[in-house]
Formats: C-alpha cells, structure tokens, sequence
C-alpha cells in the first residue's frame, strides 16, 4: 500500500487493492506480502472522509467497493502474508486479519477500534476477528475496541511473528511464503476456502443488507456529529 500519510482507504485505494488482486489471480500469482511504504503504518483503516457528509451514492459505491476488496483478498486461492511494520487499526486491522499469516514489528498497535470511535464494527470485520483470536478473545476486544500492543497480539494469536523491524518481517514473511511454496495448489486452496467459506458467504448473501446498515447508520446526525469531531481531534493532533 502506498497512499501517504497513512493508507487510508478511499474509494480510489480501495479499487486499486481490488484491481492488484484480480491481476495477482490471473497471472497465477503464488504468494502475496502485503505491506505499507509508510514506515509507521500499515493502514489508518478506511478513509473516515468517505464517511463524513458524503452524497448518498457515493457513500454506497464506498461501501460496495470495500466489501468487493475484502471478499477477493479474504478468497485468494494463493497465499497471503501481511507485513505489519506499522501501526493497523480498524480496517487497517481487517486488511491483516484476511491474510493467512501475520508478522508484526515491536512497537505497533493493531485492533479493531471501532467502539472507542463510537461506531461498530461490521458484522465481516467481527467475524475475522472471531476466527483468528477465538470467541472469547474476539468478544472481549471488539466491546471494549482495544488496540493490543505487538507483545498483546502475539499472545493472544492476533499475529503469528514478531520481527525486529521491517527488513526483518517482510524476510519473515517470504520465509512463510517459501513454506507453503511445495503443497499442493488445489488441495491448499480447497482446505483454505472451506475453513473460510462461511465468513464469505455471510457477506455474499447478505451484501445489499450490510450495505443498508452501512448507509443507514453513517447518515444518523449523532453519528455524523462523532465522526466530525474524531476528525477534528486527528487534525488538531498533526497541526
Ligand atoms: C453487527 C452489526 C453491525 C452494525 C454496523 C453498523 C454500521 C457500520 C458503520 C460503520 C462502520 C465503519 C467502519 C469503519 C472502520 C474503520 O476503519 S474507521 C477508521 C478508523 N481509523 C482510525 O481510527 C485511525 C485514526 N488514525 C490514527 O489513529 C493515526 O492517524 C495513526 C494511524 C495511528 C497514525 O498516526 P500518525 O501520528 O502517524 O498520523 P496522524 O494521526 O498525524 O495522521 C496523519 C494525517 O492522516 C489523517 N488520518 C489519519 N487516519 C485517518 C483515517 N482513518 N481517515 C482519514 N484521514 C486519516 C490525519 O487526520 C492527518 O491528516 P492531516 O491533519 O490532514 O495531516
């Protein structure tokens, strides 16, 4: 990702990572490293301006675009590997929790922060969650949207590896890469999307649905009133 100063995710972003990943599928791509040119972090999660004061459909093409990013990267039959050298909340968050292997650099928060901003976390992201960390876990993170700290991650399996640095974790990643380089394509790819296929279709059969709650719930004037002023507090915090 490479969207200074933080990889947020826009609508534009959003359909460049979708596009990167329908070329990776065709050109029988073998593994992927996903990874950040900010040397801080990894992705700030979506883009709040999207959701601030936007025209209708445009807010919908938003959300339609996310949900078309997430249902190729959490689907692709080659393996994934996010390189957290930075720091991943919320959707920066959901971006890693949809590879199959996490390694992260000391120093970094990563969580799904959603209910500190006062907004929920859909239904997907929860269940991405749920399967990396386990109910209990997931229950307890997503209510209170802590941000764990890399040592929190790795104990409590957010994360697989914790790298020294950058050099370090995207060579931990090719390594986990190399690993699965002799298996079987199609018995790899079966076993991944049987483990996966009822978070995709949750979404895939419910997409308009989650795209209603989205729309519904961003246009409420309390909800526009949070995201102003959260807006606000991070400019405040840069000037
Ligand atoms: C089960 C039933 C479910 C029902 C669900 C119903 C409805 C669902 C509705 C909504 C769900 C919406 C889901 C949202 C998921 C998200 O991803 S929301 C985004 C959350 N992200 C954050 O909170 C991160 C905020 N950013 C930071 O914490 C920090 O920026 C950082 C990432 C830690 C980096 O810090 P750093 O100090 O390096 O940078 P700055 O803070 O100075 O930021 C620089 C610059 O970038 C701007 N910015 C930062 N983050 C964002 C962002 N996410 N979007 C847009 N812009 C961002 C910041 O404002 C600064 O800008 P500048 O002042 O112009 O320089």
């Amino acid at each position: 990702m490479n969207r200074p100063p933080v990889n947020s995710l826009n609508t534009e972003h959003l359909e460049q990572l979708h596009r990167a990943l329908v070329r990776l599928e065709n050109e029988k791509c073998r593994g992927m490293i996903l990874s950040s040119s900010s040397p801080t972090v990894f992705s700030a999660g979506l883009d709040i301006r999207e959701m601030y004061k936007p025209e209708l459909e445009k807010a919908r093409k938003f959300w339609r675009t996310l949900q078309d990013m997430w249902l190729k990267l959490y689907s692709t039959p080659y393996p994934t590997v996010a390189a957290i050298h930075g720091h991943a909340p919320a959707g920066g968050c959901l971006l890693a929790l949809s590879c199959e292997y996490r390694v992260i650099v000391p120093n970094v928060k990563i969580g799904l922060n959603e209910t500190q901003l006062g907004i929920v976390a859909p239904q997907w992201f929860q269940d991405c969650m749920r399967n990396v960390i386990g109910e209990r876990q997931a229950e307890k993170a997503l209510i209170a949207g802590h941000m764990f700290n890399t040592e929190q991650a790795l104990q409590v399996g957010l994360v697989d590896e914790v790298a020294a640095d950058k050099a370090a974790c995207i060579a931990r990643a090719e390594a986990f890469l190399a690993s699965q380089a002799n298996l079987p394509l199609l018995a790899r790819k079966t076993v991944k999307l049987g483990f996966r296929n009822s978070t995709l279709s949750r979404l895939m059969t419910g997409r308009e649905a989650d795209t209603k709650i989205f729309i519904e719930y961003i246009f409420q004037p309390k909800v526009q009133k949070g995201i102003e002023l959260y807006l606000q507090s991070l400019s405040k915090k840069s000037g």
